[in-house]
């Protein structure tokens, strides 16, 4: 690992350090996403004949900076629930992303579909702690783990009754993974050297999974022809950011790009049957 991901996670440390001398481990089963049931994350990727759409409330990014100055996340992710996204990402780290803990415990009084905490855990506290303010999963990635932290993670995960999406670069990444653990997996398409992404690179190593694994698409997705080859090369799953956020409406372009994924689709089909039939 030696990219932007080290920077993030040294902060991530420092904060951790930071959040734990207030607030203790045993502190969290008192706080209110532990009364909420968890909804099932999974459940709502597969729920689609389509591919599924998880949409992401994201003010900002190393790769852009701010993305969304007139931020309102509650808005937002009531507006991607009315356009019809399956599940909901919250970023919740601050100093890169500018994203909140609160963003996330605000958006679950308000939302019914399942929320994912978005951020860089490396510890079982964070998986509590995501639970605690109302996450249904979490996001893990594998390039910040080392030895068993990952599986340390999924436990983790598997014990606050949260699903975990579990998220690899490359191929390196997608090799550490015992798939008796891993039920959702996700390849973010940006390359972190320079932040370019090739949506191409993520099927490849997607489609290596197991039969009956979850599969995501993530990062750099914008436009029906992406989710239609996505949904023509058997992933479920498009995790989409950016695109939506410089929306000014969040809600109609998730309608839009639906809409644009079903005629795409419809229209690779037909380009298939017509070289089927000569
Ligand atoms: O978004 C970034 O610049 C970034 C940089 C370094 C590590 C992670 C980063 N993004 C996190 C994500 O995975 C994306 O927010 C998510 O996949 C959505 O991507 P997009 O649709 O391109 O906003």
């Amino acid at each position: 690992m030696s990219n932007i991901l080290d920077q993030i996670v040294e902060k991530t440390a420092e904060d951790l350090a930071k959040r734990r001398r207030k607030v203790s481990f045993n502190d969290f089963n008192s706080f209110q996403g532990f009364e909420k049931e968890s909804i099932s994350f999974k459940g709502a990727l597969r729920d689609n004949e389509s591919v599924s759409i998880i949409s992401e409330v994201k003010k900002a990014s190393p790769s852009k900076g701010i993305i969304r100055p007139d931020f309102d996340p509650v808005d937002i992710a009531l507006r991607y629930e009315e356009g019809g996204a399956s599940a909901i990402s919250v970023l919740t780290d601050q100093p890169f992303f500018k994203g909140d803990l609160k963003y996330l415990e605000a958006i679950s009084n308000r939302v019914k579909l399942p929320l994912l905490r978005k951020d860089f855990i490396i510890d079982p506290y964070q998986m509590k702690e995501a639970k605690a303010y109302g996450a249904d999963a979490a996001l893990i990635i594998v390039a910040i783990t080392e030895g068993s932290q990952l599986n340390e993670l999924l436990h983790a995960a598997r014990e606050f009754e949260l699903d975990a999406l579990v998220e690899c670069y490359d191929q390196e990444d997608f090799n550490r993974i015992n798939f008796e653990l891993v039920d959702i997996l996700g390849v973010n398409n940006r390359d972190l050297k320079n932040f370019e992404v090739d949506v191409h690179r993520g099927i490849g190593i997607l489609q290596q999974a197991p039969e009956g694994t979850v599969l995501v698409s993530e990062s750099g997705l914008s436009s029906g022809k992406d989710l239609a080859l996505l949904q023509k090369e058997g992933i479920h799953s498009a995790l989409i950011g950016e695109y939506f956020m410089r929306q000014d409406d969040p809600g109609q372009a998730i309608k839009d790009l639906i809409e644009q994924t079903e005629e795409e689709f419809e229209r690779l089909q037909k380009e298939k049957e017509d070289v089927e039939h000569g």
